[in-house]
């Protein structure tokens, strides 16, 4: 469902970024992306979902070609960005309708997403506030409503959890494994690793725009004679 096919981004004359970086994640899986601060996560975050052109390299999601096929592509993903402060003037009523307005999505679908996802993130009273108001959490609760309201099979979530109470952060948990195992596929980076422990299927690893790792965290525990992850994320990811 995702297919990132030797990755490369350049930003200037010559600082690379992210370099030769692949991989595929499938139908029911829940992928974790993991790395230090500046490893590049975001950067390739933004070249699966088209925000940013690869200097090489392609992306597939759902069979379409990210800079090919864009629209199709596109229609196919929920993305959330690193930071929720966007659209500010509007409330969050107001933001979730234009999100389902692009992706057209009818009035019974969108006030029944609305209302399950609103309420799961304890939202319904601020729905009508202009989300210049909200605290950093209840942005965030709204861009993830925002991003799922057209219910796309492919998430790509970046730090997703940042800021969301530990109510929130558990309701959202509940649905990236919800939403796998419908047979979709969500891919989410994160610095906080009991959560890719508890939730992922299998992490990529990068540092400094290279993956150090991809597979399951059972393996990668057992490779490392049963170290904590934290120690072996700190051991992999230490500059010589
Ligand atoms: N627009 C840009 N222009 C130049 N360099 C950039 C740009 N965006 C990111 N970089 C650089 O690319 C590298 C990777 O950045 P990126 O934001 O992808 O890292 P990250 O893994 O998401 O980090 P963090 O965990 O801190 O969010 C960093 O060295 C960063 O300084």
């Amino acid at each position: 469902m995702i297919i990132a096919n030797n990755l490369k981004k350049i930003y200037g004359k010559d600082f690379v970024s992210v370099n030769n970086l692949s991989f595929h994640i499938k139908k029911g899986e829940i992928v974790g992306f993991v790395g230090q601060n500046g490893a590049g996560k975001t950067t390739t975050i933004k070249m699966l979902t088209g925000i940013l052109k690869p200097t090489e390299g392609s992306v597939q999601i759902n069979g379409h070609d990210i800079r090919k096929e864009p629209l199709e592509a596109k229609q196919s993903i929920g993305y959330i960005a690193d930071n929720p402060d966007i659209f500010l003037r509007l409330t969050g009523l107001e933001y979730v309708n234009f999100i389902a307005d692009i992706y057209g999505v009818s009035e019974t679908d969108r006030k029944k997403r609305l209302e399950e996802m609103a309420g799961r993130f304890g939202m319904e009273d601020s729905l009508n506030k202009q989300m210049v108001s909200y605290s950093h959490g209840m942005r965030q609760k709204m861009m993830v409503i925002g991003a799922l309201v057209h219910k796309p099979p492919v998430w790509i979530l970046d730090e997703p959890m940042t800021g969301l109470d530990p109510n929130a952060a558990y309701e959202l948990k509940k649905m990236m494994r919800e939403h796998a195992d419908e047979g979709n596929c969500v891919f989410f980076s994160t610095h906080v690793l009991e959560v890719a422990e508890k939730l992922c299927d299998n992490i990529i690893m990068i540092k400094k725009g290279h993956d150090i790792y991809q597979g399951t965290l059972d393996d990668l525990v057992v490779a490392h004679k049963n170290k904590s992850l934290e120690d072996i994320f700190i051991e992999m990811t230490h500059e010589e």
